[in-house]
């Protein structure tokens, strides 16, 4: 198959995180014979420094050009003074809202040999396979601002449109898996939330596969990570999921294990770990590339339907993981890590193994 990859480096680790992610997409095309055509372009604080614009408009452009986008992440000290208009974060919140992926799928899996690696409990991090399903181009991270010396308003806004299409995605996808949904809402307080709800229930009759209940926000914060188990897929307003998908790397037992999956209603995708830029270990070799290499996974099955090549790298950074290799992230004290690169070299050497193996066990059959 022939497809075209805008790919997002962006600042900090995501350079880093990013160049792994495609050595192994690479691997891969190599492997199953598709030819993957990549195409570089700037976003965040590396396009504001070059172009005077944290989204221009030749990466837009490119992105229309392309099958999906692969993206690491942007922002750092450097740019947090800037005016609105050139903050790297507005290059990202741009780029969603313009090619409309309102759909973030954020999955939650509990990597049996990180258990260690949380600080939760084995028995109540073990098993935990949830799905959290983010609103991404609505809310208070898109409505208006105001801003004096004196007061500071985000209008958070949504329309019966916006949250009707992610609350069936939800469902679609809780249908798919376990069929039990979580909404989940601050109706005690917000108006949103009280839209959000209704619609959620109206909704429902159409579901009758799917058990739903309606929790408040601040209250499943507490039991995420008290009892993750109970939950299947968790359907949330933007800043709601943004903030309970951070938090759920207490589960996984590092925020550099979660990839992200950015959707709309086609085949179009953006994908990108959950995590920022980390500016503080940028530079150092040691980030986690797990997360950027799990969302080109995600890319392979939600935008090309690769679904065979996806659970091959999904295969390989868990058998890496039951090797015992791990980035300095997942690592106590003084124990042994292996630097970004090595651990990517680990993840490719296991995608070639499985897939001698694999090729034996066909010839067998
Ligand atoms: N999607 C994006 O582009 C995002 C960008 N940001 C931006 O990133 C910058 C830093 O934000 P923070 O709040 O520090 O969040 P962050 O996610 O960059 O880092 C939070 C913590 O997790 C660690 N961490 C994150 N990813 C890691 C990885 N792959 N391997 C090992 N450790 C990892 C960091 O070292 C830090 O201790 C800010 O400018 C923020 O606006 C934050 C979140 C998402
Ligand atoms: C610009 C932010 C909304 C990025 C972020 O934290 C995220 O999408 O997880
Ligand atoms: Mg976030």
């Amino acid at each position: 198959m022939e497809k075209k990859i805008t790919v997002l480096p962006g600042d900090g680790i995501g350079p880093e995180v990013i160049a792994a992610a495609v050595r192994v997409l690479k691997v891969i095309g190599k492997r199953y014979n598709h030819d993957f055509q990549l195409g570089y372009a700037a976003i965040g604080g590396a396009a504001i420094d070059q172009f005077h614009n944290p989204l221009p408009e030749k990466t837009i452009e490119m992105c229309k050009e392309s099958d999906a986008i692969l993206l690491g992440a942007v922002g750092g000290p450097k740019w947090d003074n800037n005016p609105a208009e050139l903050r790297p974060e507005k290059g990202l919140l741009t780029i969603r809202k313009t090619f409309d992926l309102f759909a973030n799928l954020r999955p939650v899996k509990a990597f049996p040999s990180l258990l260690n690696a949380s600080p939760l409990k084995r028995e109540v991090a073990e098993n935990v396979d949830l799905m959290i399903v983010r609103e991404l181009t609505g809310g208070i991270y898109f409505g208006e601002k105001h801003r004096t010396e004196e007061e500071a308003t985000d209008l958070n806004i949504y329309s019966r449109h916006e949250i009707e299409r992610i609350v069936d995605k939800a469902f679609e996808l809780a249908k798919l898996r376990k069929g039990r949904l979580c909404s989940v809402d601050k109706a005690n307080v917000l108006e949103t939330s009280r839209l959000w709800r209704q619609i959620v229930e109206e909704k429902k009759e159409q579901y009758p596969d799917v058990t739903v209940e309606h929790n408040l926000v601040d209250s499943v914060a507490m039991k995420l990570i008290t009892n993750p188990g109970h939950y299947d897929v968790v359907v949330t307003d933007n800043m709601f999921g943004d903030i309970l998908s951070d938090e759920s790397s207490v589960i996984t037992g590092s925020l550099g294990v979660l990839p992200s999956a950015s959707i709309r209603s086609d085949h179009f995708g953006l994908y990108e770990p959950v995590h920022g830029s980390a500016p503080e270990i940028a530079g150092e070799g040691t980030a986690n590339p797990a997360a950027a290499i799990l969302s080109v996974a995600m890319m392979l099955r939600y935008s090309f339907g690769m679904t065979v090549e996806a659970e091959e790298i999904e295969k390989a950074v868990n058998d890496v993981f039951n090797d015992g290799y791990y980035t300095a992230d997942l690592v106590k004290n003084n124990e042994h890590f292996l630097t970004t690169d090595e651990w990517t070299d680990k993840v490719i050497a296991k995608i070639d193994s499985n897939f001698v193996i694999d090729c034996i066990m066909e010839s067998y059959i």
